[in-house]
């Protein structure tokens, strides 16, 4: 079988993994979970997704990517969280995989010493020791895709999240991956345009698959935003969020690009009753 770009990205992830759990043994990241959370319990975002009439905005903080490189330098990820945050965003997506998207564990600290709105640790979920880790660091939701897990592996790492205060993003890609996702109890319910195997883009595609999402669940819209038009699409087809990094990251006023995308109406009528 041949090898995707996931693949390769989990390999990486797994090497970096083993380096840090040596360092830092899985009972003493639970410790440091615990203790993150006795000082700073994880933010439900689902309470701040709850009856916008608007669409909501998950910002990611974003320096290069295996599909187009080097995107920003970002050196210091807390000023574009606060400007995120002044814009009104729903949440911050702290990409933390190193080798590929050129984040960090550390990008997550700075970002949490600066802004109070929920934080999502963006990374390739394999093992239950990056859940601990993430709220150790402060995280409120992870990052669980379909199409690195198994159901099994999906159901375990979603009750840990549960168990540990947190939220889960759980990300399809297609029509199949998706229904393993509503088969979860998982809230946050995301399709992404990016085929995680090719990179290829589809936004009418992840557009089209919304509208499936039942209305007690966050439909989220991932990737290939990069106007005002593209977030229309997403919310036309249901969206009650959308999930973007390139254009905010690469655009010179991050704020003002926010919230313009947060302006974007939401079709409430029958996505309501939560
Ligand atoms: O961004 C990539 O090239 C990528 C490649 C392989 C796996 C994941 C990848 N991105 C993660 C994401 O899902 C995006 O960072 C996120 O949805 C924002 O996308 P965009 O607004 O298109 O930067």
């Amino acid at each position: 079988m041949s090898t995707t770009v996931l693949d390769s990205i989990i390999d990486g992830v797994r090497a970096d993994l083993d380096t840090r759990r040596a360092a830092t043994p899985l009972a003493r990241i639970r410790d440091l979970a615990a203790e993150t959370t006795a000082q700073r319990p994880a933010a439900d975002v689902c309470a701040r997704l709850d009856g916008r009439d608007t669409v909501g905005l998950i910002a990611e903080i974003k320096r290069s990517s295996p599909s187009k490189g080097a995107l920003a330098d970002i050196p210091e990820p807390a000023d574009l969280a606060r400007s995120y945050e002044a814009a009104g965003a729903t949440a911050i997506s702290v990409l933390t995989e190193q080798r590929r998207f050129g984040g960090s564990l550390h990008d997550l600290d700075r970002v949490r010493t600066a802004v109070d709105i929920p934080l999502l640790r963006k990374d390739f979920t394999v093992e239950e020791y990056q859940i601990y880790e993430a709220r150790a660091h402060g995280a409120d939701i992870v990052l669980l895709i379909v199409a690195a897990l198994t159901d099994a592996q999906l159901a375990e790492h979603l009750q840990l999240t549960h168990e540990l205060g947190m939220r889960a993003l759980v990300e399809a890609h297609s029509a199949d991956e998706l229904e393993r996702a509503l088969a979860t109890d998982a809230r946050l319910i995301g399709v992404n345009a990016r085929n995680l195997k090719t990179l290829d883009l589809d936004l009418d595609g992840a557009a089209a698959l919304l509208p499936t999402i039942p209305g007690d669940r966050f439909a989220i819209g991932e990737s290939a935003v990069l106007k005002k038009a593209h977030v229309e699409t997403y919310a036309r087809h249901g969206a009650d969020a959308v999930l973007v990094g390139e254009a905010l990251v690469t655009d010179g006023d991050p704020e003002a690009t926010a919230r313009d995308f947060l302006s974007v109406p939401a079709q409430t009528d029958e996505r309501r009753n939560r």
